[in-house]
C-alpha cells in the first residue's frame, strides 16, 4: 500500500515563483485521486544537481515509499533530474521510462527527447517525469496500474503482492472473439428460442452438478439458511414441572378450602419443601411446582385468610374453585420431549428456530453450503453510479446494485466484480477473475443480436462453455442465456442476463435465484397463487412475467393484481414494491388480451404487502 509520496518540481523558474509550477500541482492531484490516503508531500528545487540529490537521499531515508519529480529531464545544460536521480539510485527500473516514453510518442515525436529515469533507492521508488503538465498527466496514467504493486514488493508486502500476482494469473490480454465484420453478423439468432419449461428443467438438470456441501454457521448467520442434518433436543423443555399461572401449588385433592401457604417459589428459586395435604405454595408462572404437589390454583381463584402483620408474607389462603389433577403445571418437556425433533434436514432456519436452537442449547447449525456469487455489469456506455459526471451517450449502471439487493432479499449474497466493456479480452478477463471465486457468474448485457453483444462468443470460444440455451420464449428475457464451463477443474454456473434492467431483475428470479434454490433447498419453485386481474391485461406474443402488486377484498375472495405501470423491459420503475410476477400467457390469433377479473396465476417472488392498493 503506497502510505507516503513526495513530489519534486525540479525547475529554476518555479522555486524562484512558486505560482508557476503547474506539473507539481498536476502529479499532486493524480496522485491523491489514486492514493487517498497516502501522505503527500510537494517541494519546488532549482535544477542544481547537489540539491536535487540531497532532497532525494533525505526522502529516501526518511522511508517515503515513492519520490516523483517533474522536470529537468530534457536536453538543456541546466537538466540534470536524471544525473541526480542516477546518483542516488542502487538499482534502475528501466522499463518505466520506457513505457511512459512509449505513450507519449503517441503523442509527440518530441518524447524522444526526455531521458527521464526511475529506480530504487533502499525501499524507496523514484520516477523522473518530464515538466510539462500535459507529458505528466499522459506518463502518470501509465505509471498508475504498477505503482502500488511496486511499492508492496520494495515493501516486502505479502499479502498485498499475493493479491496483485492472483489477479494477474486470472488476467486474459487476449480473446479467440473478434468483434469481426459487422456487415457478416447472424441476422438471426443461431440459438433455438426455448419454451420456459424447457429452460427451467435444464437449469434444475445442470445444478444437480452442484455438489452439496455442509457448513457450521453460528445461529445468528442461520437465517434462511437450509438444515443438513437433523437436529434433536439434548434436553427437555421445560426442565421441570412448571408454573403456568401466578397462582399457589396444591394438591387437587384436597379441593376447595383453607390451605396454610408453606412456601414461595418464584421463577428460577429451586422449592425445597414438600407440600403435605391442605398445604400449597406461593408460584410464579415458569417456576417449579415443588414435590407434592399436582396442580396450580390462579391467584384469581383464592382469597386471603391470614397475614403476617407487616403484609409482607401469606400465611393462609382459601381456595375458592374445586381445582383439577394437573391443572397449570407444564409437565417436563411439555414444549419439547427430550429427543425430539427441532430441525428436520430440509427445513428452512426462521426467527422461532433460531429462537428453538438456543433454547436447546445449540450454538451453531449444520446447513447447506452455498453457491457463492458473483456479479458482473457489460457495456460500454455503463458508468458508476458514484461518477459525478454522465458522460455523453452514458447511463449509470444499475443492473450491479439491483441484482446483489435482489438476491439479499431472497436471502443470497454476492460478489461485485464491477463493469467490463464490451471488448471481448476485457470480458475475457473480467469473467477469468471472477470465475476462481465464485460457483455462479451472474452477467447481464451484451447477449443479444449487436455487434457488440459478445458475451456467448466470449464464453464459448474463450472458456470453452456449454451454452445450455441463449433464448428463451418469455417477456422480458428473451436472449437469456445459462452456460456452464469447466474452470481450474470446477464448473462454474453462467448466467448471462440481458442488460435491460427489468430483464435482468426477473431472468435472476426466475433463474438465478432457482438455481441458488435448488442448491441450497429442497424446492426451487416459488409459491404460486391465484389472482383476478384489476383490469383488461393486453399480451404480448411471448408469456409475459408481469410486476403487480395486490390488494385483497375484505370478502376473503381472491386477491386483485395490480400491474405496476408500463411493462417495458427498461423501466425498473415497473418492478418498485412488486409481489408477484402475474404469468400471462402468449397471445395468439384468438386471444390478444384478458379482460378484467380474468384468473391468472401469480408468482409470489416479493412481500406481500395487505396495506398496498
Ligand atoms: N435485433 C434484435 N435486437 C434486440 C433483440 C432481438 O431479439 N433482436 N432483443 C432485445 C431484447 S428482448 C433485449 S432484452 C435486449 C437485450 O440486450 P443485451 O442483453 O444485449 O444487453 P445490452 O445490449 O448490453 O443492453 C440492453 C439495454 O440495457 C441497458 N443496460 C445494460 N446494462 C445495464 C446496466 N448494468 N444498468 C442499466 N442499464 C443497462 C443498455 O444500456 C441497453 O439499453 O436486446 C434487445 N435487442
Ligand atoms: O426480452 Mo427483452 O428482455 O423483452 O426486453
Ligand atoms: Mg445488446
Amino acid at each position: 500500500m503506497v502510505k507516503a509520496v513526495v513530489i519534486i518540481t525540479v525547475s529554476d523558474t518555479c522555486s524562484k515563483d512558486h505560482s508557476k509550477d503547474e506539473s507539481g500541482p498536476a502529479l499532486c492531484q493524480l496522485v491523491k485521486e489514486k492514493f487517498p490516503d497516502a501522505y503527500i508531500h510537494t517541494i519546488i528545487v532549482p535544477d542544481e544537481k547537489e540539491i536535487i540529490e540531497r532532497e532525494l537521499k533525505y526522502f529516501c531515508d526518511s522511508k517515503i515509499d515513492l519520490i516523483l519529480t517533474t522536470g529537468g529531464t530534457g536536453l538543456s545544460s541546466r537538466d540534470v533530474t536524471p544525473e541526480a536521480t542516477k546518483a542516488v539510485i542502487q538499482r534502475e527500473v528501466p522499463a518505466i521510462p520506457i513505457a511512459m516514453t512509449l505513450e507519449s510518442l503517441k503523442k509527440t515525436p518530441m518524447a524522444m527527447l526526455s531521458r527521464a529515469t526511475a529506480g530504487i533507492r533502499d525501499k524507496t521508488l523514484i520516477i523522473n517525469f518530464p515538466g510539462s503538465k500535459k507529458a505528466v498527466v499522459e506518463c502518470i496514467e501509465v505509471v498508475k496500474p504498477v505503482l502500488s504493486h511496486a511499492v508492496s514488493l520494495l515493501a516486502n508486502d505479502l499479502a498485498e503482492v499475493r493479491v496483485v500476482h492472483d489477479q494477474m494469473q486470472h488476467t486474459c490480454t487476449h480473446s479467440k472473439v473478434s468483434v469481426g465484420k459487422v456487415a457478416l453478423r447472424h441476422r438471426e439468432s443461431p440459438y433455438p428460442m426455448l419454451d420456459m419449461a424447457e429452460a427451467f428443467n435444464i437449469v434444475d438438470a445442470v445444478m444437480m452438478q452442484w455438489t452439496e456441501g455442509i457448513e457450521e454457521v453460528p445461529i445468528e448467520d442461520s437465517m434462511g439458511r437450509v438444515a443438513a442434518l437433523p437436529i434433536h433436543a439434548k434436553e427437555p423443555m421445560p426442565p421441570f414441572p412448571a408454573s403456568v399461572k401466578d397462582g399457589y401449588a396444591c394438591l387437587s385433592w384436597d379441593g376447595v378450602g383453607l390451605r396454610k401457604v408453606r412456601s414461595a417459589v418464584t421463577a428460577g428459586d429451586t422449592p425445597a419443601a414438600i407440600l403435605s395435604s391442605g398445604e400449597c405454595a406461593r408460584v410464579n408462572t415458569g417456576a417449579p411446582i415443588p414435590s407434592g404437589a399436582d396442580c396450580v390454583v390462579q391467584v384469581e381463584d383464592t382469597k386471603l385468610v391470614k397475614a403476617t402483620e407487616d403484609n409482607e408474607t401469606e400465611l393462609e389462603i382459601e381456595v375458592l374453585v374445586p381445582p383439577q389433577p394437573h391443572q397449570d403445571v407444564r409437565p417436563i418437556g411439555f414444549d419439547i420431549p427430550l429427543g425430539a425433533v427441532l430441525l428436520e434436514k430440509g427445513d428452512i432456519i426462521d426467527a422461532a428456530k433460531v429462537g428453538i436452537l438456543a433454547g436447546a442449547g445449540y450454538l451453531t447449525v449444520p446447513v447447506r453450503s452455498c453457491p457463492k456469487v458473483a456479479i458482473l455489469s457489460t457495456g460500454n456506455e455503463l458508468q458508476e453510479p458514484s461518477e459525478e459526471i454522465l458522460r455523453p451517450s452514458h447511463i449509470r449502471d444499475s443492473n450491479r446494485i439491483m441484482l446483489k439487493m435482489l438476491l439479499r432479499e431472497q436471502g443470497y449474497e454476492s460478489t461485485d466484480y464491477g463493469i467490463a466493456r464490451d471488448e471481448p479480452a476485457e470480458l475475457a478477463s473480467a469473467i477469468a477473475r471472477a470465475l476462481p471465486t465464485c460457483d455462479i457468474l451472474v452477467c447481464t448485457g451484451g447477449v443479444s443480436m449487436g455487434e457488440r453483444d459478445l458475451l456467448k462468443p466470449v464464453l464459448a470460444n474463450d472458456f470453452g462453455a456449454t451454452i445450455h440455451f441463449g433464448r428463451v420464449r418469455m417477456k422480458p428475457g428473451k436472449p437469456s442465456t445459462f452456460a456452464t464451463c469447466v474452470y481450474e477443474g470446477k464448473t462454474k454456473f453462467i448466467f448471462a442476463l440481458p442488460g435491460n434492467p427489468v430483464s435482468a431483475y426477473v431472468c435472476s428470479l426466475l433463474f438465478v435465484v432457482r438455481a441458488l434454490r435448488q442448491c441450497t433447498r429442497y424446492t426451487s419453485e416459488f409459491a404460486r397463487m391465484r389472482v383476478r386481474l384489476g383490469r383488461e391485461v393486453k399480451l404480448d406474443p411471448r408469456p409475459e412475467y408481469a410486476r403487480a402488486v395486490l390488494q385483497f377484498p375484505e370478502t376473503g375472495e381472491l386477491p386483485i393484481a395490480t400491474l405496476l405501470g408500463n411493462q417495458c423491459s427498461s423501466r425498473l420503475l415497473s418492478a418498485c414494491g412488486a409481489s408477484v410476477l402475474l404469468e400471462l400467457p402468449g397471445s395468439n390469433k384468438d386471444r390478444v388480451s384478458l379482460p378484467a377479473d380474468t384468473v391468472v396465476s401469480a408468482l409470489v417472488t416479493g412481500k406481500i404487502d395487505l396495506t398496498r392498493p
